[in-house]
């Protein structure tokens, strides 16, 4: 059977990280009509189209399968070119801003910890920083044995936002645009990766340091460390998706008391507004202290326990109730159930008769 239409490839390539997981290739789809009107793709878009083929098999139109399917994923990205957005342009511009790195440490038990590393600028974004996350969250979504993730600040302290030198030279209105898209774009697909993520917050987290910890499913708090939305202080508000994350993370009553009043959340004002997530302990110079990352990891370590896909499924379904109309969710939930339905670890349990005393 032919395939009757095919999505664009760019489109693709920003589903792909969350269809091949949801629709697992079988190697029953190669070798007919399907694969020969697919071979000129890139191998990651055929392998979307496999993956997607029993759907659109489904359907009395492909077209139509597409779409519900699309409409029914949680895309990575806000903006693509129909809304006027040019990734490379704005790319191109923002290299233009160097300084510091993202740094990222896949870790062999499925957690990844990702540095913001600006310290002589306590951790503020340059251009080419932007850069770099957008990039190392793409080597996140294609990470099939990830479990878990950890956003952190380099030198103890968490992020102090744009750097504002680079703001200065983009405070025209359409490169603030731009780099707002950028920015909405990739910290979106940061908060929907499948997995597990937490913002461990030292030190100070500000303006968009603030709304990248907004990124992250979790916080976990430092004793002494700040989280402040101070953008009312600079003109402005949020642009980086931080408010709309806000008011799902501590509604919109604390939000607008935070964005309103630029107030100081401290780890105690934090736990009680549903902000933070977990105070760590404050800093032990006895041998032996585990230190702020070890004390994050354990604190993600319970979160994380069993196998990836089974992990991965766990965020894609909470991510689908937290972002999806309900039916809509529900139906995501479904596809996500058969994932992992008679898959190795559901079997392995099925086998063991295992006990939840
Ligand atoms: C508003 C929205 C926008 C967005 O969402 O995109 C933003 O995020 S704009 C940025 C918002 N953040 C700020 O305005 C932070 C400004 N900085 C401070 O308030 C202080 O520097 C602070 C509290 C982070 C640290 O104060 P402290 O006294 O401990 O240290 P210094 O001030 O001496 O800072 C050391 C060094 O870092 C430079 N620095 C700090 N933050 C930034 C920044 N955001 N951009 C560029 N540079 C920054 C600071 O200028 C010092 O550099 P030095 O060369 O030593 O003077």
């Amino acid at each position: 059977m032919a395939v009757l239409f095919h999505p664009p490839v760019d489109t693709l390539r920003k589903y792909m990280f969350v269809l091949p997981c949801l629709f697992p290739m079988s190697s029953s789809f190669q070798g007919d009509g399907f694969q020969s009107n697919t071979a000129r793709l890139p191998l990651s878009s055929r392998m979307v189209l496999c993956a997607l083929r029993p759907q659109l098999l489904k359907s009395s139109t492909s077209v139509g399968a597409w779409g519900r399917l699309l409409q029914r994923q949680s895309s990575g990205s806000v903006y693509s070119n129909i809304h006027g957005f040019n990734q490379e342009e704005i790319r191109e511009k923002l290299l233009a801003f160097p300084g510091g790195s993202i740094d990222l440490h896949k870790h062999d038990s499925g957690i990844a910890v990702l540095t913001i590393n600006n310290p002589s600028r306590m951790n503020a974004f340059s251009g080419s920083m932007m850069v770099d996350l957008e990039e190392q969250v793409r080597q996140l979504e294609n990470w099939m044995d990830g479990k878990g993730l950890i956003v952190q600040g380099a030198a103890e302290t968490f992020c102090s936002g744009s750097d504002l030198n680079a703001v200065r030279a983009i405070s025209n209105p359409q490169d603030g645009m731009k780099m707002c898209m950028f920015m909405q774009n990739t910290l979106t697909r940061l908060l929907r990766l499948p997995l597990i993520s937490v913002a461990l917050v030292e030190g100070r987290a500000l303006g968009g340091g603030a709304e990248l910890t907004t990124a992250c499913d979790f916080r976990l708090m430092a004793s002494d460390s700040v989280i402040q939305f101070v953008h009312k202080h600079m003109g402005l508000v949020p642009g980086w998706g931080g408010a709309a994350r806000l008011v799902h993370i501590v509604g919109s009553q604390n939000a607008l008391k935070l964005l309103g009043g630029t107030l100081k959340v401290d780890p105690k004002f934090g736990l009680q507004i549903g902000l933070a997530d977990g105070v760590l302990e404050g800093p032990q110079a006895e041998e032996g202290a585990e230190t702020p990352l070890q004390q994050a990891e354990n604190w993600l370590s319970r979160y994380i326990k069993g196998p990836a896909p089974v992990i991965q499924a766990v965020k894609k379904v909470v991510l689908s109730g937290r972002e999806l109309p309900l039916s809509e969710a529900l139906r995501t939930e479904k596809d996500v159930f058969g994932t992992v339905w008679g898959g190795p670890a559901n079997l392995q349990a099925l086998a063991s008769k295992s006990k939840h005393k």
